[in-house]
């Protein structure tokens, strides 16, 4: 049975005397077994849309609209780990400094209700490209490198099994083998569990190799959806265009009229 999680008419405003409105009225769905890449020009207001339909906005923007879960509404709060796993642009913010590694993937597994698996925790740090997890385990975020946290918000999110996963610029700051590696698990979790992955990026490349389906943000707005082929076939929007001509551009191609 295919999964469906709709986020619908989702607003996101600043407050105060002269509110500026950053997404107006995005209607996407995420399904299992399928990936959703979001995509814009940096400030077209990807990262809040992910923000808010999590439910983690920050505290100054007001946010309007509706998820739901195959049809039914739901709290964003109520999916988040469990339904959604996300990985965030920042991945530090999703870390508790008191606590070690070991003591975050236990947290996962005490989630599925299984019993602490160390062996099982090596092998997902070593799929994510961590070298030497038995030290990995003892650390805590602090003394880690924004690349090596944003691997291990990944390990969690693979080992948490949870339906759909929101991830935003998950391969940005990490070097092209443990990229690629990275999209291939996402790529395997799709196939093999079905997850439903709403992939937020400005890397058209990473767009090409694991997107389904294309959103297109510009200024807060939808400006055209279809499949991924289509997109960049056959670009209608001007902002559609600029970007399949920009990562053209980086093989020295050009789009054609
Ligand atoms: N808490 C906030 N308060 C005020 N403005 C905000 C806030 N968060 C985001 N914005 C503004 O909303 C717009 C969209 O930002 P957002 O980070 O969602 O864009 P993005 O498409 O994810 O960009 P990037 O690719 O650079 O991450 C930007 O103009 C940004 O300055």
């Amino acid at each position: 049975m295919t999964r469906t999680l709709h986020i619908a008419n989702l607003s996101v405003s600043t407050g105060g005397r002269e509110p500026t409105q950053i997404l107006s009225g995005l209607d996407v769905t995420v399904a299992s077994g399928r990936v959703l890449a979001l995509v814009g020009a940096s400030g077209s207001g990807k990262s809040t849309a992910c923000a808010a339909a999590l439910g983690i906005a920050a505290g100054n923007l007001n946010v309007s609209g509706q998820v739901y879960l195959d049809g039914t509404p739901v709290a964003p709060a109520s999916l988040r780990g469990r339904r959604v796993a996300s990985i965030l642009q920042n991945p530090r913010s999703g870390f508790n400094p008191l606590r070690s590694m070991r003591d975050h993937l236990r947290e996962t597994m005490v989630a599925l209700e299984k019993d602490w698996d160390e062996a099982a925790a090596r092998e997902v740090l070593e799929d994510v490209g961590l070298e030497d997890p038995a030290r990995i385990l003892d650390l805590h975020a602090f003394e880690m490198s924004g690349g090596m946290l944003q691997r291990m918000a990944i390990a969690i999110a693979l080992l948490s099994r949870a339906e759909f996963l929101f991830a935003d610029e998950p391969t940005t700051d990490l070097d092209l083998v443990v990229q690629a590696r990275i999209l291939d698990l996402l790529a395997e979790m799709r196939d093999r569990r079905g997850l439903g992955l709403l992939l937020i990026t400005h890397d058209m490349g990473v767009v090409a190799r694991l997107a389904d389906e294309v959103a297109v943000l510009d200024a807060g707005r939808l400006v055209e959806q279809g499949p991924v082929g289509q997109i960049f076939h056959a670009p209608r929007h001007p902002v559609t265009r600029m970007l399949i001509s920009a990562h053209l551009a980086l093989y020295g191609l050009e789009l054609s009229a």
